[in-house]
């Protein structure tokens, strides 16, 4: 089997989730021991590695970075590789994008590259957010690159076609955790209790008022809950219900307004249902927005490589904390199609592994050519 391929089998039976990646960093550490050392300098950031590939007579550094953490998720998929740890799947690709980041770097460990290309693995990009404080740490102030390139896989486009746009590519996400605190008791005595039950089903039914009604409709916003937990038992009123969601607008002052008008709603309920409501908008990230240049530069490659089909895609309601590397350091994000039936962040997502070798010879020559 193809050396990556092995890797991202290796990598996929292990998802954990962000700044958990303890086995993921050992097998990646493990894996970089075994390249020439001498033309690499390796720094760990908590669960994360940043890696610099010499080059001979650097004037310049190169940044390319991947993510490494899994998803709270049972995986489906059935194969003999599938996760072999409980709830947690790698049902975002980071396999997929360590095993070409591994290629890449391994290509150039054995090119005599002219400027410094700098691997960033980083961790947590699911949550609670990786990038930010990677970019903020110490660590990292010796390795920060003068451009940045990122990946993530798709799995609506085949293998070989990749897509990007000059301009915002991801949008800005907010994490949403709501807790409705009210009075449990007796189903038959409704009247002596606080429902907390039927207090948040109307509040998720106004929530998606707030995208209808409130923001402009040529923008454009998200509001998805993804997760409720609440009540004992089907005869006891429930005292505490908490909604966990998220939410992704392609302007900041979207954004802004989808957080004002939910405050809003918690004052409201809060009266209306007499109870206590808490809300926390959890870790924040700033969308992805790809250099204009950097992007065009990249196009002009990608188009003329035998085996690349280069497109033009539309911004998505994805997030990615990258957004954060890209606000700071001049750089881009594409997709990569990977032909799977099953979207990103499903428990039967399976991504075509011919994908790998392609896109690790395509991003070397790439790389390669400009350092
Ligand atoms: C590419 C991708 O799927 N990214 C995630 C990022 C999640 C950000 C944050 N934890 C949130 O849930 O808002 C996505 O769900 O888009």
């Amino acid at each position: 089997m193809e050396t990556f391929v092995k890797i991202r089998r290796d990598l996929h039976l292990i998802p954990e989730l962000g700044f958990q990646e303890f086995k993921t960093q050992s097998y990646l550490l493990e894996y970089l021991s075994t390249l020439n050392q001498e033309r690499m300098i390796i720094q760990t950031w908590r669960t994360g590695i940043f890696v610099r590939v010499k080059g001979t007579n650097p004037s310049k550094t190169i940044g390319y970075r991947t993510d490494i953490d899994g998803l709270p998720m049972n995986e489906a998929t059935g194969l003999p590789y599938a996760s072999t740890h409980e709830g947690r799947m790698h049902a975002c690709g980071h396999d997929v994008h360590m095993s070409i980041a591994l290629g890449v770097l391994t290509n150039l460990v054995d090119l005599p590259i002219k400027d410094d290309v700098v691997f960033i693995f980083q961790p947590a990009e699911e949550g609670p957010g990786g990038a930010e404080p990677l970019l903020k740490s110490e660590e990292f102030t010796s390795f920060k690159p003068d451009r940045i390139y990122g990946l993530h896989i798709a799995p609506e486009y085949p293998v070989g076609t990749i897509a990007t746009r000059p301009g915002m590519l991801f949008a800005h996400t907010s994490e949403l955790f709501i807790d409705f605190h009210g009075l449990s008791g007796h189903a038959a005595f409704p009247h002596l209790t606080n429902d907390m039950i039927v207090a948040s089903s109307h509040f998720i039914t106004q929530l998606q008022s707030i995208v209808s009604r409130n923001v402009n409709p040529l923008d454009s916003a998200v509001i998805t809950i993804g997760k409720i937990t609440g009540g004992t038992v089907q005869n006891v009123i429930a005292d505490h219900v908490r909604i966990e969601g998220t939410m992704r607008a392609l302007s900041e002052e979207a954004m802004k307004k989808l957080k004002e008008r939910i405050q809003s709603l918690v004052n409201g309920f809060q009266e209306s249902f007499q109870c206590k409501i808490e809300v926390d908008f959890g870790s924040n990230y700033y969308g992805v927005i790809n250099d204009e240049s950097i992007t065009n530069e990249f196009f002009d490659f990608a188009r003329q490589y035998d085996g690349i089909q280069a497109v033009e895609c539309n911004v998505a309601m994805t997030g990615e904390d990258f957004g954060y590397m890209t606000k700071e350091i001049p750089g881009m994000m594409f997709w990569i199609g990977v032909d799977s039936k099953f979207g990103l962040h499903h428990q039967k997502l399976n991504p075509d592994e011919n994908v790998i070798p392609l896109i690790i010879q395509f991003i070397s020559d790439f790389i390669g050519k400009k350092a």
